[in-house]
Formats: C-alpha cells, sequence, structure tokens
C-alpha cells in the first residue's frame, strides 16, 4: 500500500482576482490530506463523504483523477482511502490536497514516472473541469509547498509569524462562489475589474515586503484585500466576526482565506498574541487552528500503509 500527503493552504492575498490572471501570494500550511491507495478488484474510494466507486457526485476530485491516471496506466482496480486534517469546502485547499495527494500516489502505485509540474498541471486541469474555473494557485503550492506568487511560479521566503486560521465551519463550495463573482464581474465589469486588478496590485507589493520579512506593511495590505473580498461579496457575518475578533486581539492582519462566503478566514499573529487570537475566534464562536507555513509539498508518507 502506497500513501501519499498534500499540504493545505492560506491565501495572504489574491484569491478570486488570480482566477482572471491577477497575481497571488499563497502559502503552504502544515495541514495536510494523506491518501492511502492499493491494487484491488474494483475501484472504491472511502472518505469520511463515503464509500463510492468513480463518483463525480460525492468524489468529483478523485475520480477524475482516477480518470485522468487511467490515460497513462491500467488502472482496472484501486481501493482509495483518504484522510484529512483540512476541513471539507472551508477555504483551505481540501480539494487541491486530496486531488495532488491522489495523483501522487497512483503515479507511484502504477509506476508512471510524472514530474512535480506534471502532477501540479493535471490537478488543475481537475480544478478546472469540477469548479468551471480555477486558478493554478492551490494546486500549484499542494504540490511545491513553501510560499509562492501566482502567476509567475515564483517561491518566495516563508512568512516567519505565527498563522491563526479562524474556521466559521460553514460549508463553503468553491465552485459556487467563484461563479458568483464571475456573474458580478459580468454585471459591473466596469467596477469589478478595477478591484480584481487593485488585489493583483497588493500581491505585486507585497513580493518585496516578503522579501524584507515586513509583517506590518504586508498586514495593512491584507487587511486592504479583506475589504476588497468583502466588496465583491465573498463575505459573510461570521467571517467578519471572526476577522474583527483576531484584530482586537493582536493580529497584525485578518481576512477571508480562499473562496469565502463561508469557511475560514487567516491571522497573521504578532508578537506573542497568538493564544490571544486563538481565543478571541473560540469565544466569537470559531474553530481556531494555529499553524505555520511550510516548504513540504506533497510527498511519499510510506510504502506499505
Ligand atoms: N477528505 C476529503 N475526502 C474526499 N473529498 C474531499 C476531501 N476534502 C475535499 N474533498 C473534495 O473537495 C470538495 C471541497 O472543495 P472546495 O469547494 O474547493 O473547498 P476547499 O478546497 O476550500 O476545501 C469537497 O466537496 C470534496 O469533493
Ligand atoms: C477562490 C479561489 O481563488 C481559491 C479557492 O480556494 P478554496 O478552494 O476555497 O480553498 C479559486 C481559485 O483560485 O481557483
Ligand atoms: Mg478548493
Amino acid at each position: 500500500m502506497i500513501t501519499c500527503s498534500a499540504p493545505g493552504k492560506v491565501y495572504l492575498f489574491g484569491e478570486h482576482a488570480v482566477v482572471y490572471g491577477e497575481s497571488a501570494i499563497c502559502c503552504a500550511v502544515e495541514l495536510r490530506t494523506k491518501v492511502h491507495v492499493e491494487k484491488s478488484e474494483s475501484i472504491i474510494i472511502e472518505s469520511t463523504l463515503g464509500t463510492t466507486g468513480i463518483d463525480h457526485e460525492t468524489h468529483p476530485y478523485v475520480s477524475y483523477a482516477i480518470e485522468k491516471m487511467q490515460q497513462l496506466a491500467n488502472i482496472e482496480g484501486v481501493r482509495i482511502r483518504i484522510e484529512s486534517e483540512l476541513p471539507v469546502g472551508s477555504g483551505l485547499g481540501s480539494s487541491a490536497a486530496v486531488t495532488v495527494a491522489t495523483i501522487k500516489a497512483l503515479d507511484i502505485l502504477y509506476e508512471c514516472g510524472l514530474s512535480l509540474e506534471d502532477i501540479a498541471g493535471k490537478a488543475h486541469e481537475i480544478e478546472r473541469m469540477v469548479q468551471g474555473n480555477a486558478s493554478p494557485t492551490d494546486t500549484y503550492v499542494s504540490t511545491m509547498g513553501g510560499v509562492v506568487m501566482i502567476p509567475q511560479r515564483k517561491k518566495l521566503p516563508l512568512i516567519e509569524c505565527p498563522i491563526v486560521i479562524g474556521n466559521t465551519n460553514r460549508f463553503s463550495s468553491t465552485k459556487e462562489l467563484v461563479g458568483n463573482v464571475a456573474k458580478l464581474r459580468s454585471e459591473f465589469p466596469e467596477i469589478i475589474e478595477p478591484i480584481l486588478s487593485d488585489i493583483g496590485q497588493m500581491s505585486l507589493l507585497a513580493e518585496k515586503l516578503v522579501h524584507e520579512n515586513d509583517y506590518e506593511t504586508i498586514g495593512k495590505l491584507m487587511n486592504v484585500n479583506q475589504g476588497l473580498l468583502d466588496a465583491i461579496g465573498v463575505g459573510s457575518a461570521e467571517l467578519s466576526t471572526l476577522v474583527y475578533a483576531a484584530r482586537n486581539n493582536g493580529a497584525i492582519s485578518a481576512k477571508i482565506t480562499g473562496a469565502g462566503g463561508g469557511g475560514c478566514m487567516v491571522a497573521l499573529a504578532g508578537k506573542d498574541s497568538t493564544s490571544a487570537i486563538a481565543n478571541a475566534i473560540e469565544d466569537a464562536g470559531g474553530e481556531a487552528i494555529i499553524t505555520k507555513n511550510t516548504e513540504e509539498g506533497v510527498r511519499l508518507e510510506s510504502l506499505n500503509g
């Protein structure tokens, strides 16, 4: 049995705007999805969402990953078991992590010899198929790890301050939120396109600030980015409550991460403020997760279980 894992991510800048080619900065975080694969009589996919065969309703990402790998290998029967530390439909890139880890595990089991670039590319095609429109960000960062600038595919230094995530525990579908933004953009292109472009400009400004470890200025810009995410309609009362709970308790910055609607916000923690921020998020009704960014992308965990 082969086990591979891939990380989730948080966006410092640029979700949604990156779908339209603007720049984004995204960090892999130490929360991973593990995928175990072994040859079997038929195709079986097991996760907290259920046990199915190829099933584009219950397991769209994993089903498309199997079908994509069937173009390279003779995959007749395989059992795939998924375990994840990432809340599903939460803005932490659970869809990318499960897709990337599945492709890598099947790549090893069937000796396909894919490169990391191949894995990221195939996983991006799958996110596009399921979401309708998807940037390469989540799949790239989950494959490569680290702090990544997209679409430049440039690695930046790791962020040296603690990251606190606040989960509203409200499921949100990336496909739906990306669709809502597309609709708003086509209704008001002259208003929405400049907002998306401003978000991209913030990522470009922040690139230099990440190199300089200037988290105070990065934080100011992240808070502006939060305002613009609200402007394009991906905020919610629960997310705003957690954002202000974090900011009022020592966070340098706090904003939505990922698709929004529900799901998670992310805060950069100021000096010694990590537990105060986490407590404030919990008191405000959210679930706090203290984490760090990581250079580790997709990896083989074990060749025997
Ligand atoms: N542990 C998992 N097992 C099976 N499928 C998963 C798992 N995690 C995520 N997925 C798939 O990803 C979808 C959520 O992806 P998405 O809407 O992009 O949200 P996010 O990537 O922000 O968590 C789920 O509906 C499911 O299809
Ligand atoms: C909204 C978006 O920018 C990020 C979505 O991230 P997540 O699936 O919510 O983790 C979409 C994309 O980049 O494909
Ligand atoms: Mg996703």
